[in-house]
This record gives C-alpha cells, sequence and structure tokens, in this order.
C-alpha cells in the first residue's frame, strides 16, 4: 500500500515538531497538520513561551530581578531600574503584552522559515481519523483526506475548565485567557498550587498585585524537596503571596466586577481569579475510535514504552499521553517516537530528568527530595549552600537562593540536587549530569568552578555535607 506520506503529525507544539524534524533527518515524506493556522502549539502560543516572556518582562520593568531586590527596593526606585521607562509611568499590560507578543512573533517566524527550509509540507485545520491510515483535516472552506505509513498524535492540552466554574476571561479566567486580561488586578485570587498557579502568582505578586493562593494540600507545589518549599513560601510571603492551606474549593461565581472563591472555611473576593486545576487532553475532535483506539481513565491516549498506541502504526507523544507533560519531555518524546516508529536504534527516555519552576524566584530540582529518600528509607544527608555565602549571590544581590544537594551517607552517591534563586533552571544541569554519572559528593570539592558563579553553590553544598559522610 502506498501513502502521500510517510509521516504525518498533528499538531505543531515541540513534540509534534521534533518529530518532524527528526523523520525529515531521516528522510521522510512529512507532513504537519495544524488546527490553529500558525504553527508553535501551546507552548509558543499559550503556555510555556508567553509565560516566561511575561516573568521575564517583569523582572526587568521592576527591576526585581532578585529576591533580594524585590524586599529592599521602593517601587520608585524599581521603576527607575529600567531606564527606557519615565520612573512616574506606571507599568502596564499593554507593556507586557507587547514583549509577549514580540517574542512570539520572532520564534514562530524562525520555526516557519525553518520548517519550509527544511522541506516539511504543513497543512492548516483541525485533523480527525477516517481509519488507521487516512485522515480528514477540515478548515473553513474545505475538507480533504490524506494519508499516511505512520501517524503521530500530539495534540497537546488546554485548561481544564468544569461547567460549574463561570470562566468568562473578563473577571474569572484560566491560563490562557490570563494572557489577554488586558489589565493588572489589584487583587487576585490563585486556585490551585501546582505550577501554572503558583508560577503566576509570584509574578502578579511583582508587579504589585496582593495574591492569594488557595490550595487544597497545606503546601503548594507537592512534588519540591520541603526545605526549598518552605523557603519558596516564606520568599512569597515577603512579596505578597499568601498560601493559604487546606482549602476545599466548594464553588466559584462572579458578584459585579468581582470573583469569588468560596471554599468550606470562608469567601475569598478579588478583581481577578484564575482557575488552574489542570488541563485536559486535547482528543474530543480525533474520532480515535475510527482508528481502534480509546483514551485512559485519565482521559489521555494510552501509549507503551515505545509510544505507539494499540494500533501499532499509531504513536502519541506530549501533553495528550499524560505525565510528565513539559515542554522539554514532549520534544524529547516526539524525536524517539519518530525514532522508534522508523526502527532506527534509540536509547529509552531517561529515568531522570529536571524540572524547572519559574516562579520568583525561580526553583530546579533533578533527582530525589528528603522526602522521597526518607520514604524510601535511605541512608542519606544533605548539604547546603546559601547565596548568600557566594560572592555571586552578594554581586547578584540575591542572598536567600540555596543550593540543596542529597547523597547516601555511607558511599556519597548523589541522590538529588535541588535549588532555589537566580539561574536555577540553568545551573541544575550540573547535577543532572552528576546524578547520571553516579558522581560522590566529595567530587565537587576537588573540581575548579568559575568564580564568582552560582555554580560554585555545588562545591560550597558539599563541603557542607561532607561532615556527615560516613567513609571519608
Ligand atoms: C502556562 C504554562 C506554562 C508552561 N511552562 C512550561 C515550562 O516552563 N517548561 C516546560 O517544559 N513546560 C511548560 N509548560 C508545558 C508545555 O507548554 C507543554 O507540556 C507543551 O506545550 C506540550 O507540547 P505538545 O507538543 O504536546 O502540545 P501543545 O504545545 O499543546 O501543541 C499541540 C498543538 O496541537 C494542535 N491540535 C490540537 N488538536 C488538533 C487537531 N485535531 N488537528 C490539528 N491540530 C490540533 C493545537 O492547536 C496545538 O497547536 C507550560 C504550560 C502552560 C499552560
Ligand atoms: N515550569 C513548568 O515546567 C510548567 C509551568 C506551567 C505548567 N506546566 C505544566 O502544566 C500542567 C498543569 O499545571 P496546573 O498547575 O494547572 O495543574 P496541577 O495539576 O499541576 O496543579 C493543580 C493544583 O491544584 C490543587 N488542587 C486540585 N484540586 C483542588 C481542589 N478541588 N481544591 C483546591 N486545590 C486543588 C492541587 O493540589 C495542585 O496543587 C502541569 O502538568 C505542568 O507540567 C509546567
Amino acid at each position: 500500500m502506498s501513502y502521500q506520506y510517510d509521516l504525518i503529525v498533528i499538531g505543531s507544539g515541540p513534540a509534534g515538531l521534533n518529530a518532524a524534524l527528526e523523520a525529515i533527518k531521516q528522510d521522510k515524506r512529512v507532513l504537519v497538520i495544524e488546527e490553529r493556522g500558525f504553527e508553535g502549539g501551546n507552548y509558543l502560543h499559550n503556555g510555556t513561551i508567553p509565560s516566561k516572556t511575561l516573568r521575564e518582562a517583569v523582572l526587568r520593568l521592576t527591576g526585581k530581578g532578585s529576591a533580594l531586590a524585590s524586599a529592599s527596593l521602593t517601587t520608585q526606585q524599581q521603576c527607575q531600574a529600567e531606564k527606557s521607562l519615565d520612573p512616574c509611568q506606571e507599568i502596564t499590560f499593554a507593556d507586557l503584552e507587547r514583549e509577549v507578543l514580540s517574542v512570539i512573533g520572532y520564534q514562530l517566524h524562525s520555526l516557519q522559515t525553518n520548517l519550509s527550509h527544511m522541506g516539511i509540507d504543513t497543512l492548516s485545520g483541525a485533523a480527525r481519523f477516517i481509519n488507521a491510515h487516512t485522515l480528514e483535516v477540515r478548515d473553513q472552506k474545505q475538507r480533504r483526506a490524506v494519508t499516511g505509513d505512520i501517524i503521530l498524535v500530539a495534540t497537546g492540552s488546554r485548561p481544564r475548565t468544569p461547567s460549574n466554574v463561570p470562566i468568562d476571561n473578563e473577571v474569572i479566567f484560566e491560563s490562557t485567557g490570563l494572557l489577554r486580561a488586558g489589565r493588572i488586578p489589584k487583587k487576585m485570587i490563585v486556585v490551585g498550587g501546582g505550577v501554572i498557579g503558583t508560577e503566576y502568582a509570584t509574578i502578579f505578586a511583582a508587579l504589585g498585585t496582593q495574591v492569594q493562593l488557595l490550595d487544597r494540600n497545606e503546601r503548594p507545589l507537592q512534588f519540591l524537596d520541603d526545605e526549598v518549599c518552605q523557603l519558596l513560601t516564606e520568599i512569597m510571603a515577603e512579596n505578597g503571596v499568601e498560601f493559604v492551606p487546606g482549602q476545599n474549593i466548594t464553588a466559584i461565581r462572579r458578584e459585579g466586577d468581582e470573583g469569588v472563591v468560596q471554599t468550606d472555611t470562608g469567601a475569598y473576593h478579588a478583581d481577578l481569579v484564575l482557575y488552574a486545576l489542570g488541563r485536559t487532553a486535547n482528543t474530543e475532535t480525533l474520532d480515535l475510535a475510527n482508528a481502534n483506539l480509546s483514551l485512559n481513565d485519565w482521559g489521555y491516549i494510552p501509549v507503551n514504552n515505545l509510544y505507539q498506541t494499540a494500533t501499532p502504526n499509531i504513536f502519541a507523544v506530549g501533553d495528550v499521553i499524560g505525565w510528565p507533560s513539559l515542554a522539554s519531555t514532549s520534544a524529547l518524546q516526539g524525536q524517539m517516537a519518530v525514532r522508534h516508529a522508523f526502527r532506527i536504534p534509540t536509547s529509552p527516555f531517561p529515568e531522570l530528568f529536571p524540572f524547572g519552576v519559574y516562579t520568583i524566584p525561580e526553583i530546579s530540582m533533578v533527582g530525589k527530595t528528603s522526602q522521597e529518600c526518607e520514604a524510601k528509607g535511605y541512608q542519606h544527608a544533605s548539604g547546603r549552600a546559601r547565596f548568600g555565602q557566594m560572592p555571586r549571590g552578594i554581586i547578584s544581590n540575591d542572598l536567600q537562593g540555596m543550593v540543596k544537594l542529597n547523597f547516601h551517607q555511607e558511599t556519597g552517591e548523589l541522590l538529588g540536587v535541588h535549588i532555589i534563586g537566580t539561574s536555577a533552571t540553568e545551573i541544575i544541569h550540573t547535577g543532572y549530569l552528576a546524578i547520571m554519572g553516579r558522581k560522590r559528593v566529595d567530587e565537587f570539592p576537588a573540581m575548579v568552578f568559575n568564580t564568582p558563579t552560582f555554580s560554585e553553590g555545588y562545591r560550597i553544598a558539599a563541603l557542607d555535607g561532607m561532615c556527615n559522610l560516613k567513609n571519608r
């Protein structure tokens, strides 16, 4: 049977585009279908890139580039920190939006140029399965059928919006609508202390918004190391984010220009509510049953460790298959799925990978937290370096940050690295490589680190921890 394409990719986020790039490197005929009309996925238009650009713009325009700076500068000094701004002129949503749109525009242009240079065909419209090898693509004008040998589903996700939450993107928002809010609220309630909720809570607080962050749990970001989470919660409180634990949400409603979040302990009022309780996979319009596919109990497409679905020529990657739902992991999954599909030898997806949380201050982690080490019964110890102990921290005015190393108390093998503070998401990769290479904590002090850098935290934390090492 001959098909029009060797590979058809549905969805042009990081998962789909990396799959397409890998296939073109293997000399395959590739088509990418995107319903939005322009490529890049939620990653470029609603998620990773706009939220990180917004954060960067806020840090720059307010002068709150470090945790300490935010505590010590007056608002006028913060305005003056950005020389291009009149010190008396307030930062507006339009200032932030301009930066976001400019970064999106630049990246979109560069990826569209790449796609066409590399000979990847693109088709605009929503795809649905007719059968396992045929898709119908609909746009406003027409319906077309296309056939492919391998089909890769990379349709991503969207904010979870239950019908009893009156999201209007005027007062009560989800994370996509928030990017077009048009105003900086005076008071904001964020429902959900996951990654989206906590990142946006700290970003808006840096703009001067009074923020209450509600979660049913006792702490935000459950997966963080306890000490890092404690430090984050303290810094957030200093910066205008009140974390309200143990909140079971019973209703959300709009009353005039206010949003009201009702929990079983009280009612919270604000001029903007962000609802951030998870995401839903984009599968409804795919007609998966026509390709003999169904969803698992959580609404994701089930795949094996090759990213192959129950129908052998169909693969799925990225947010549509569920955890970990990151742009970083989705991109690698896309590349790997294509290699598996075309039977190119490939190593398995790494068991270990870093997480970056772009709160203010930022956080990154790889490997085991202290509480995981305890739960698993590991004999472990920790070493810490506070940014205030490091010349780089003092120069950059970030004294509060911390590098924490968890390691096996007898062998010294590094088990986890947890960093909070400036550049955490960058310097984590040293720790990632060290854990992958099964390095011991006592190897860091024998290395030369550039100075002054935040990476020196590895050396200082190792020296701190080594007194707890049993077989020194
Ligand atoms: C606010 C926010 C911040 C984030 N920050 C980070 C971060 O800092 N780091 C990180 O690693 N991850 C981050 N993420 C997660 C990251 O954005 C996602 O994991 C990533 O976008 C998933 O990529 P994907 O390719 O699976 O899907 P997506 O990027 O969601 O792209 C899927 C594409 O498929 C298209 N599509 C859907 N259905 C069809 C159809 N039937 N036919 C044709 N096209 C279709 C959609 O229009 C979309 O363009 C963030 C997410 C959010 C919401
Ligand atoms: N930096 C990053 O990598 C990044 C940034 C943003 C988003 N993302 C991705 O986006 C996805 C979605 O994130 P999210 O933050 O919306 O969802 P989430 O599922 O990560 O967090 C939801 C939070 O809401 C709380 N919660 C759930 N039900 C509740 C209830 N009834 N009442 C009160 N609290 C409740 C949970 O305890 C949790 O803390 C994640 O998978 C994440 O990987 C990643």
